[in-house]
């Protein structure tokens, strides 16, 4: 019998319980006892589910509450000084790390006031880990043992399951120095980390675990010498220690081949590679197993929503069954399921005919099985035939084509992405603004309230009339607008209160997309995504955001920018197509959003921001020839979307969350581009920004976090970015949209931001 295996299930429960509970413990609204409850309820309810499915090699401590990266910074004891020193609960310091923590101090205990952990994104997915963080203090020891006590925890509900891990090169590797000794190199810890690792896998030994899966997902990526030879030092050390479980060393999201040298002949007992991604390496990949060695077959997409093709699977593990034999191969998901929603079943509103394209978590799982199942010579044909129906079916479906917007793609030429002037002949033309040195601005959001979401669901499901909601988004817009101008905020926006998620919002106009009820992914904590599914080509039917934009304009004196989602990012955050290439749905967006950003001009609308945050997430994760590429098309396609206005009127864009390179974001082409810092804080980041030629507002208080930075915090940091940073090209903002910030902390933290960007202004104007 060929094995099935699944990497790792989303853990945001069916009805996103996680969310519910951990926020609500963040509210002080429930306990820790009734939060670690939930957590056991959902490990329980997936780990049944994958049983009863059939799968036999099943993960655990692929649950976390907030991040698994995070998990093994507190499991290592990776916690720097400044949340240890509170001696909080671990849940507690656990959370202040991935999110930061603001208290008074009470009675009994002293006032808190910590910022958050840096946050980055997984690879080229749109899920967020927190960068561990490390000093020459930094001290590894085992904090506890959560993959024992989960593996016991499945093994009492009578489910034998492989602990996942992040393997050590991975985590120093994704890892980073701390501020206080910034010449450490992250890798240079390994001999001191591998102990630790070791005794957590001999703790799972003894509890009766007969295999872990240790992921190593860095191997995608190009490494240089030192890091290759570090698999070499960790493996040969863990995989030799008695008592330890045997090891499945994992990676996902690309091809391994580059780096094949680095684990041939590692004393692991199997190794598990993606072959959704890159099928081409399996011949490549099964040449450097030793005769011992299995493999794990990665050919169910962790990554996307659609309906496994189960001829194309099984074809590819029969030819790696023909070199290796039934008993050396598995049948697994490419990766964790985490980047997939959980269930389809869920989706009653689905067009029956597009639901048939589609697999979520649960189906995929029945997937691996029927595969499994197939090449063991099971009868599974009724299953076998339904599926081709449905991959054929979807091929030649008119749902897919539009052939307008076809021919609009192929008539793209270079006019379409140049702006008519270069940037120092527009700055001239945008002198009309009238804008103050040191220009304050928000990134668009405002505080999504509890009433937003209410009167949303009502507009919905029909129990207020559209006019109605029209009128209670513009007093929203009123009240966003009003706020900014007391402050004394330059560049206003109108809030996007409208909008229930950046892309969704966007995609809902479009034709040639759909949408979930209940299709949530994990993005970072506590905070999920419904990504909209692009299903077919892809064209705007009519203006999508100008009635809020020019409301907005219309009440106030001031300059408001209207904002919209770029191109690649409505690419990124969507699942898209897998029948046509990233490119060509790329510029299908990028026509859609040039006729949006040109309506709104038409408009009135003058400073218009067109945001990518999703830029850097989508760069191949490997230098070469599809980096290029990429590289081309993505800044091209923002170009088409944005290069058909004025010079005087000024584009805006903004990025976040990623380490992101100023060659990337200048090919654009915007007049003014505003990027995540708040929580860089170093000079090498910002010495890297000073040759940007546009202006640039680099992030000056973390979103994530409910803390409020002083008047005096802000200072120090403008002072600082103004040691080096041209003051004439600098403008004031927040890291990104306040969505997921309370009114209160949004008013305070603003204010000492509008009120320093002031000070700063005195100070120049005195010069
Ligand atoms: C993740 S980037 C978010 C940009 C968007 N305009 C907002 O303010 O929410
Ligand atoms: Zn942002």
């Amino acid at each position: 019998m060929v094995q099935s295996s699944v990497l790792g299930f989303p853990r945001i429960g069916a009805n996103r319980e996680l969310k519910k509970t951990t926020e609500a413990y963040w509210q002080g609204k429930v306990s820790s006892e009734e939060l670690f409850k939930v957590g056991k309820e959902i490990r329980a309810h997936n780990w049944k589910l994958q049983k009863d499915a059939g799968v036999d090699v099943i993960a655990s401590n692929d649950f976390s509450f907030y991040d698994q990266v995070l998990d093994l910074s507190l499991l290592f004891n990776a916690i720097p000084e400044r949340y240890s020193k509170y001696n909080l609960a671990p849940i507690d310091t656990f959370f202040a790390m991935g999110r930061g923590l603001q208290k008074k101090a009470t009675e009994t205990e002293a006032a808190v006031d910590v910022t958050a952990l840096e946050m980055v994104k997984w690879f080229d997915s749109n899920y967020h880990y927190v960068r561990p963080t490390f000093s020459h203090s930094t001290q590894f020891k085992l904090n506890g043992q959560k993959p024992v006590d989960e593996y016991l925890e499945a093994k009492a509900l009578g489910v034998e399951t492989r602990p996942v891990l992040l393997g050590p090169v991975s985590y120093l590797t994704l890892g980073k120095a701390d501020k206080d000794s910034l010449d450490l190199e992250p890798l240079s810890l390994l001999e001191k980390l591998l102990p630790v690792y070791a005794e957590i896998l001999k703790k799972l030994g003894e509890a009766g675990a007969t295999s872990v899966q240790l992921d190593e997902p860095v191997l995608v990526l190009d490494l240089d010498e030192k890091t290759q030879g570090a698999f070499k030092t960790a493996y040969d050390f863990l995989g030799t220690q008695s008592g330890s479980p045997a090891i499945t060393l994992a990676t996902y999201f690309g091809t391994v081949v580059p780096n094949l040298a680095a684990i041939k002949n590692l004393p692991v007992s199997s190794f598990h590679f993606d072959f959704v991604r890159n099928p081409e390496q399996l011949d490549d990949v099964i040449s450097i197993l030793s005769d011992k060695q299995t493999l794990s077959a990665g050919v169910v997409d962790g990554r996307n929503i659609w309906k496994n093709d189960f001829a194309k699977s099984s074809a590819l593990v029969k030819k790696a069954i023909e070199k290796l034999g039934a008993d050396r191969v598995t049948v697994a998901t490419s990766s964790s399921l985490l980047h997939t929603p959980v269930d389809l079943e869920s989706e009653k509103k689905l067009d029956p005919v597009i639901k048939d394209w589609f697999a979520f978590a649960t189906q995929k799982v029945k997937e691996i099985v029927v595969i499994a199942k197939n090449i063991s010579g099971e009868d599974v044909s009724a299953e076998l035939e339904a599926n081709a129906k449905s991959i054929s079916e979807r091929a030649s479906s008119s749902l897919t084509n539009n052939k307008t917007v076809q021919e609009r793609v192929g008539a793209i030429n270079d006019k379409l992405s140049q702006r008519a002037a270069p940037f120092p002949e527009r700055l001239e033309a945008q002198k009309v603004f009238n804008l103050p040195l040191f220009p304050t601005t928000t990134i668009g959001s405002f505080p999504q309230t509890k009433d937003i979401r209410v009167n949303r669901n009502k507009f919905v499901k029909g129990t207020i009339t559209p006019e109605e909601y029209e009128q209670f988004i513009n007093k929203e817009i009123e009240t966003v607008i009003r706020f900014q101008e007391e402050i004394g905020l330059d560049v206003l926006v109108h809030g996007e209160p409208e909008r229930n998620d950046m892309v969704q919002y966007f995609g809902e106009q479009i034709d040639g997309y759909t949408f979930t009820v209940y299709g949530w992914v994990q993005s970072y904590g506590s905070r999920y995504v419904r990504p909209p599914i692009i299903v077919g080509d892809l064209s705007r039917p009519k203006p999508m955001s100008v009635k809020e934009s020019v409301y907005a304009q219309s009440i106030t004196t001031k300059h408001v920018k209207g904002m919209l989602t770029g191109p690649v990012t409505c690419l990124r955050w969507s699942f898209p197509r897998d029948d046509v290439d990233q490119r060509t749905q790329a510029m299908q967006l990028a026509l859609a959003l040039r006729d949006e950003v040109n309506d709104l001009e038409a408009a009135g609308v003058k400073i218009i921001q067109v945001d990518e945050p999703a830029l850097r997430e989508g760069l191949p994760l490997r230098a070469g020839d599809e980096r290029t590429a990429y590289l081309q098309w993505a800044a091209e396609s923002f170009r088409i979307s944005t290069c058909g206005v004025q010079n005087s009127t000024q584009i805006h864009s903004h990025f976040c969350y990623s380490d992101l390179d100023p060659n990337h974001i200048k090919a654009l082409d915007a007049d003014v581009v505003s990027i995540e810092y708040s929580k860089k804080d170093d000079p090498k980041y910002i010495s890297e920004f000073l040759n940007y030629p546009n202006h640039i507002g680099l992030g000056l208080f973390d979103i994530h976090s409910p803390r409020v930075p002083s008047y005096e915090e802000f200072n120090a940091k403008i002072a600082k970015i103004l040691e080096s940073y041209p003051a004439e090209k600098f403008w004031v903002n927040p890291d990104c949209g306040l969505k997921t910030r309370g009114w209160e902390e949004t008013k305070l933290s603003l204010t000492n931001m509008v009120e320093s960007a002031k000070h700063f202004r005195e100070l120049y104007a005195q010069k």
